[in-house]
């Protein structure tokens, strides 16, 4: 379902240190020991979800979309990226979804976005769903103090039916919150961190009331979590962890991740955040980084293919599209476009796919290809499990605790001392 490619040998990758290496990392997985260990809910969570839970999500989905026209989603980080990076691979560019639409808040903290977002759906029905693991997370927290009030001046007393939070089942200000005010409450599993949620209802409600298919997209990452829990040199999560492995003692430090694909996008977000909060410690990890293609084969293009030799780059690939334009024969050929006639723009995207991973890879850029078929619902399921398998092997093999982020710290306690914050 995904298949990876590389450049160089895998002779050279999977040396029999670094498969000896992998192994002991995948027992230590499965059996849930290790660095971390009390993180890996997401392991098996796929396998282990419930028909009832999915029932229950689908339910207040169409229960938000029949009281509302528009969802807030509140969240940042892991509490927003998966359902964001989800709902634009699959929606359509325009036209997204004329009579409901998920709008996504508290992500940065912007008062002209605030306050356009409440003056936007000022005329349009509103639901809210407020997701935060930790439930003290400033950002998203901010942005609910005025979109509550907001709802509740707007829907007084009702208000509270249409407010949805997705918190720790325990404790947090958020759960306080929510407890007091009643609000319809999903869980963030303890042993499942922010990144690693997009299955759980973090991902799975906004997703659903996006209009997607969530039992599809729970299949492909079922299908992942079966097909790549075998240990073996062709399972492509160990083949992504262990070739960005050899590249890094390498020298290449840099990871640029590229798609032909805009939709992608927060595809490449979300990857971002995985990779570089699982992996960035200790003064180790790659850098991950994304381009989207040709777009910036026009801005970065010139560095990638010239500046400094410390990257290597890993393309996204989507193999099939279901809608597309071919190139017609044009009269007068003034364009001189017409040696293209006949071509389709996907069939251009994966020529032009071989052509910069051919100059890239001359002008020393090592190649990486990760392989889709096509983009559902069960595809982006396999692809988000798959990247988030590899992730923790990657981490492991850089002897790094994949499921913390002790770094994140330092600059809250910075802006909090600033802001006088009791207790900084
Ligand atoms: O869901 P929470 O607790 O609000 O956290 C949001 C994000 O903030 C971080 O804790 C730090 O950036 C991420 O790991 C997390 O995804």
């Amino acid at each position: 379902m995904v298949s990876v490619t590389y450049s160089g040998q895998m002779e050279d990758v999977l040396t029999e240190t670094k498969k000896e290496k992998l192994e002991s990392i995948h027992r230590g997985l499965y059996a849930k020991e290790g660095a971390g260990s009390e993180f890996l809910g997401w392991l098996d969570w796929p396998s282990g979800l419930s028909q009832e839970f999915l029932d229950q999500i689908k339910q207040t989905a169409e229960q938000i979309r029949s009281q509302a026209d528009v969802l807030i989603v509140i969240g940042i980080g892991g509490s927003y990226l998966g359902a964001k990076a989800v709902i634009e691979a699959l929606q359509p560019h325009f036209e997204k979804n004329p009579e409901f639409e998920v709008i996504f808040a508290g992500h940065q903290v912007s008062g002209a976005y605030l306050k356009q977002l409440m003056a936007y759906v000022d005329d349009k029905e509103v639901a809210l769903n407020v997701i935060s693991k930790s439930g003290t997370t400033t950002e998203p927290a901010l942005a609910f103090r005025f979109l509550q009030q907001y709802m509740q001046e707007r829907y007084g007393a009702d208000a509270a039916s249409r407010i949805y939070v997705t918190t720790d089942e325990n404790k947090g200000a958020l759960l306080t919150l929510a407890k007091e005010q009643g609000y319809k409450r999903f869980v963030v599993p303890d042993d499942v961190g922010g990144r690693y949620s997009v299955f759980t209802a973090v991902g799975l409600l906004p997703i659903a009331a996006a209009g997607f298919d969530v039992e599809r997209l729970i299949s492909g990452a079922k299908a992942a979590e079966e097909e790549l829990k075998t240990f073996g040199e062709d399972n492509p999560a160990i083949r992504y962890a262990a070739i960005r492995h050899s590249l890094y003692e390498q020298g290449y430090t840099n990871e640029v991740l590229a798609t032909f694909e805009p939709k992608l996008n927060f595809v490449q977000e979300w990857w971002k955040q995985l990779f570089g909060e699982s992996e960035g410690k200790e003064g180790k990890g790659i850098f991950p980084v994304s381009v989207v293609y040709t777009t910036d084969l026009h801005s970065l293009g010139q560095y990638i293919q010239d500046g400094k030799r410390n990257l290597f780059e890993s393309f996204l690939v989507v193999e099939e599209t279901d809608e597309d334009l071919e190139v017609f024969e044009a009269d007068n050929n003034l364009d001189q476009l017409n040696y293209l006639s006949g071509l389709s723009l996907h069939d251009f995207n994966l020529t032009a796919y071989k052509g910069v991973s051919e100059a890239h890879l001359n002008g020393g850029v090592p190649q990486v290809g990760i392989h889709v078929n096509q983009m559902d619902e069960y595809h982006v399921g396999y692809l988000l499990y798959f990247y988030m398998l590899s992730c923790a092997y990657s981490a492991y093999l850089l002897e790094i605790n994949p499921f913390n982020q002790p770094g994140v710290e330092d600059y809250k306690t910075a802006i909090f001392r600033l802001l006088n914050k009791p207790g900084y």
